[in-house]
């Protein structure tokens, strides 16, 4: 049985203030059997993981520099630096990472190989365009986002790494994939992980992320690849949040 996971992106919100508060309420709320990470923006995340890190709850990074070593990189952070601080997680490929700042399959194979070398677990991140999805492309273009990073370096990773579906048209759009087409895709990753190892794939938990809210959680994460979800707007808000963390222990 896969234990569910639950993480809240903040993507580029919040203040040292906010980013303090919002951490205390989470871990004042937090029960047992659910996994639950804060992805704050770069700059909060030390300060949070001191205070906060013994608390019960994991800390991750939005990204990291594919570079694996110190360097002339002016602006990257690496993976050794977040896990520096004590973070233990990564998103790797989120969409708007993929969509604004043209990070390609091949450079996210590199990150992702870089983040575990660190030591960090990746939630490596997939999922289709609004065109793609009316296109009927979806599992195309996943298999091929999947195969960037396990045609190359193989599934391993994913015995403890982690799968975020994102359909790009429902992030921030208050639309979200029905339980069933979400399952569907959710049971399409586990299958390309599958092809290559079996039991890996089993353990491999799958997250789903584009507009997950209270109303919402619990019937997604009812569907039996549904492993959790990676959150963003309602990320910001403690109560919903841990209304989603509590949906997620169900
Ligand atoms: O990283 C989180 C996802 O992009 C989902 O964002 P959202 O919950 O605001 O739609």
């Amino acid at each position: 049985m896969r234990k569910k996971l639950v993480a809240g992106n903040w993507k580029m919100h919040g203040s040292r203030k906010m980013a303090d508060g919002l951490v205390r309420e989470i871990v004042e709320g937090l029960e047992d059997g659910v996994d639950v990470l804060v992805i704050p923006p770069m700059v909060y995340l030390a300060d949070l993981v001191h205070k906060y890190g013994d608390r019960g709850l994991g800390f991750g990074a939005q990204t990291i520099s594919e570079h694996p070593e110190q360097g002339a990189f002016t602006g990257e952070i690496s993976g050794s630096m977040v896990r520096d601080v004590g973070a233990k997680w990564t998103l790797v490929g989120h969409s708007e990472r993929r969509q604004y700042y043209h990070e390609t399959d091949a450079l996210l194979s590199r990150k992702f190989r870089t983040a575990c070398d660190a030591g960090l677990t990746p939630i490596y991140c997939v999922g289709e365009t609004q065109e793609e999805h009316e296109a009927g492309k979806a599992e195309e273009v996943i298999g091929r986002q999947l195969g960037a990073v396990i045609d190359v370096y193989g599934v391993e990773a994913f015995r403890t790494g982690v799968i975020a579906y994102e359909p790009v048209w429902a992030i921030g759009t208050g639309l979200t994939a029905t339980p069933d087409k979400v399952q569907k895709i959710h049971a399409f990753i586990r299958s390309q992980v599958a092809k290559k190892d079996v039991n890996i794939s089993l353990l491999t938990r799958v997250l789903y992320g584009g507009s997950v809210k209270p109303a919402n959680a619990a019937d997604l994460f009812a569907q039996p690849d549904v492993d959790g979800g990676l959150i963003g707007g309602a990320a910001l808000v403690a109560s919903d949040f841990l209304e989603i963390c509590a949906a997620a222990r169900r």
